[in-house]
This record gives C-alpha cells, sequence and structure tokens, in this order.
C-alpha cells in the first residue's frame, strides 16, 4: 500500500520549490533533476549530514534554525570555495509516525520553512532529494549542494604560500557561545527569528565575500570544526605553518561576553566564517557586502602553527570539533 505521508510530504515540498531557474533544466518530479551550469563553468558538490542527538537537539533547537542549519552548512562550503549556489538536495529519513501527531508536523513544516527561506535567500533551488521513515527515533537529514564557479578559478584549501596574510570574515565564538546559552536555556530561544543576532541558530553563509574573494584569496576554508582545527586543515593541505595573532582575532560579541572568549573563538565551531590567505601585496578590502575582513595573522614556511600573545608564542592546539567514531 503507498505511504500516503511521504507521498504528500514529497508532493507539498515539490508545489514549495517550485521555481524557475537557467540551472536546473529539470527539478523535482522525475528519477533525476537535469542541471545545466554556465557555460564556462565548473561544477562543485559538497554534501554535509544534519542528525539529530549530533548536529541538533528537538528539545533544544526550533524547527526553523534545524532547516536553516541544514541548508547553511552546504552553502558555507560553496562560499568557502567560490562558488555561486546552482541547487540542492535533501534526504530527510523521518521517525515512523512523525506526521500523525500535531507537534511533528509542526516540526516538520517549522524546518521546511527554514531551509526554503535560506534557500530564497541565496537563490539556491530545492531540486530534488529524497524522503524515507527512519529506522528509529531520530530525525536524520543530508543536504548535497552544487554550485559553480568559472573554470579553474575556485579557492582551494591547498594553496596557501609562505609570507601569506591570514584573515578571517565577520567574528569568531559567537555560534559556541550562543550554543552554550541555548542548552542552559532552551526555552528563551524557542521563537528566535532568522537574523546575524543569532550566529549558532542561525549562521549566514558568507557567499558574496566567497565569490568576491577568488580574485583576491590565495586558498580558503569554512570554519566549521573551529578556527585551530581549521587552520590546521588549511595548513596540513597547503604544507605551510601559521602564526596567529590573538589580539587581532574579532571575538564575537557574545563570546566575549562568556566566561572564555578566547577558547570560543579557538575552538567554538559553527562561525561559518570563512578563513582565507591573501599574498601581502594583494589589496584586502576592510568589509565585503559589510562583513568585516580582520587580518589575523601569516603564513609561515616552517610547519608548526602558533598563537602569539603578550609576546610570547605558544603551539596553537587543534582542539576544535572532531567526530569520536
Ligand atoms: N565518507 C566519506 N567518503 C568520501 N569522502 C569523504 C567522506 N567524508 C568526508 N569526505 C571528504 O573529506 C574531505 C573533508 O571533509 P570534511 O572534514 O567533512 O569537510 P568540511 O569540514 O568542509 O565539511 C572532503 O573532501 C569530503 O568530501
Ligand atoms: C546537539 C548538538 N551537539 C553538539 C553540537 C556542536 N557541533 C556539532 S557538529 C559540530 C562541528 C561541525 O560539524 P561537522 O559534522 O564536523 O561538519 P563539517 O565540518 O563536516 O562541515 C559542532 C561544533 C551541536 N551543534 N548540536
Ligand atoms: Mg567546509
Amino acid at each position: 500500500m503507498a505511504n500516503t505521508g511521504e507521498l504528500a510530504l514529497i508532493q507539498q515540498i515539490r508545489q514549495r520549490a517550485a521555481h524557475r531557474s537557467g540551472t536546473v533544466r529539470l527539478g523535482i518530479g522525475d528519477d533525476c533533476a537535469v542541471l545545466r551550469p554556465p557555460t564556462g563553468h565548473d561544477i562543485l558538490v559538497t554534501t554535509d549530514f544534519s542528525l539529530e542527538g549530533r548536529h541538533f537537539r528537538r528539545d533544544w533547537h526550533p524547527a526553523v534554525s534545524v532547516g536553516h542549519r541544514c541548508l547553511a552548512r552546504g552553502l558555507s562550503d560553496l562560499a568557502a570555495m567560490g562558488a555561486k549556489p546552482m541547487a540542492a538536495f535533501l534526504s530527510l529519513a523521518l521517525p515512523e509516525g512523525l506526521s500523525k501527531t500535531a507537534t511533528g508536523r509542526r516540526w516538520i513544516q517549522g524546518f521546511l520553512a527554514g531551509l526554503m527561506a535560506l534557500a530564497d535567500a541565496t537563490g539556491t533551488p530545492l531540486a530534488g532529494g529524497d524522503t524515507a521513515a527512519a529506522p528509529g527515533e531520530a530525525i536524520l537529514a543530508d543536504i548535497v549542494l552544487l554550485g559553480s564557479a568559472p573554470r579553474g578559478s575556485e579557492l582551494r584549501r591547498s594553496t596557501a604560500r609562505p609570507g601569506d596574510s591570514l584573515y578571517v570574515t565577520g567574528a569568531l565564538g559567537g555560534a559556541s557561545a550562543e550554543f552554550q546559552a541555548l542548552a542552559a536555556r532552551p526555552q528563551r530561544f524557542r521563537r528566535a527569528i532568522a537574523d546575524a543576532a543569532h550566529p549558532h541558530l542561525f549562521p549566514i553563509p558568507r557567499l558574496a565575500a566567497g565569490q568576491r574573494l577568488r580574485r583576491l584569496a590565495t586558498a580558503a576554508i569554512d570554519l566549521s570544526d573551529g578556527l585551530s582545527t581549521d587552520l590546521r586543515h588549511l595548513c596540513e593541505e597547503s604544507a605551510v605553518g601559521a602564526a596567529v595573532d590573538a589580539a587581532a582575532l574579532p571575538i564575537h560579541p557574545l563570546a566575549q561576553a562568556s566566561a572564555s572568549p578566547l577558547d570560543h573563538a579557538l575552538n567554538g565551531g559553527e562561525d561559518y566564517e570563512l578563513l582565507f590567505t591573501a599574498s601581502p601585496t594583494a589589496r584586502v578590502p576592510k568589509q565585503i557586502g559589510g562583513i568585516p575582513i580582520t587580518r589575523i595573522g601569516q603564513i609561515t614556511r616552517s610547519r608548526g602553527i602558533f598563537l602569539s600573545g603578550n609576546g610570547e608564542d605558544e603551539p596553537l592546539r587543534a582542539a576544535g570539533w572532531e567526530h569520536r567514531i
């Protein structure tokens, strides 16, 4: 017998996602979507899980935030490589019977509203996905994003050079500080809406900055795991080291007001800002589209990663997020 829950949900997503786009020749409804990248562009692809209990909790995160964050994580990867979003694909596994309760239906509606609002705001068509009943009680979502960039122009992690300056967009530690506050008193955040005051619940992927940086930066990565860990990824891929000036770090006001501002900024994760390098002679603007750009250090030939403060250098340990598997 047909599972009316699944079909009704797909129908609803299909109606909500209907759009006109030059790159999506065929969207939801057939066995595959058909995409056509702009002439002379490469296609960039990224995929990210949003797993209940790992990336969000239903009793902490409002459903709109879960939907927003699900898409934002993939968009941030596109931003890091300077790509423009082409299409998103959403795979959803929902616990059996979720849509039979009013609370469950509200959760699904909230999730889709959050995801689609960010999709609309960033011009990202939802072009397909998959829906299934989850084998357990946890909600599992996976987002695949495709983006495009002029052939050969994408930013990579592996192309930083000794002597380059090191920069970040925006401010650091806000997401982690807000997450701590959320865990302590989730009821305070029930009605939070998507704006810049919520760096954890509603991070803003730096798409415009990423695209602008294609002509300015030598290398880039987005900050999902935390500066200390993501800087290590960039340095390892580029076979270089780095010296970070602790005093130069742009610490988010929410982290600043916490008990451990520097720890949130270095190791907190989920800021979804961009960390990038540029030649010391490049003219890096003070801001891009209203987002401040801050020089926080430089790339070194010797492979160590150091944090300097009070005239002393100490090794910067990668103490950001790592899944324990
Ligand atoms: N299960 C997997 N199979 C194949 N490639 C993977 C898998 N998990 C991660 N990767 C690849 O490893 C690299 C680093 O992944 P990850 O740390 O998740 O990146 P990010 O932090 O930007 O999401 C990426 O190129 C990603 O595609
Ligand atoms: C319930 C819950 N616990 C912990 C966290 C914190 N957290 C989860 S994943 C993560 C890092 C980023 O996630 P990952 O899956 O590593 O994404 P990727 O680096 O692959 O983009 C952090 C800081 C959270 N967001 N929600
Ligand atoms: Mg990334």
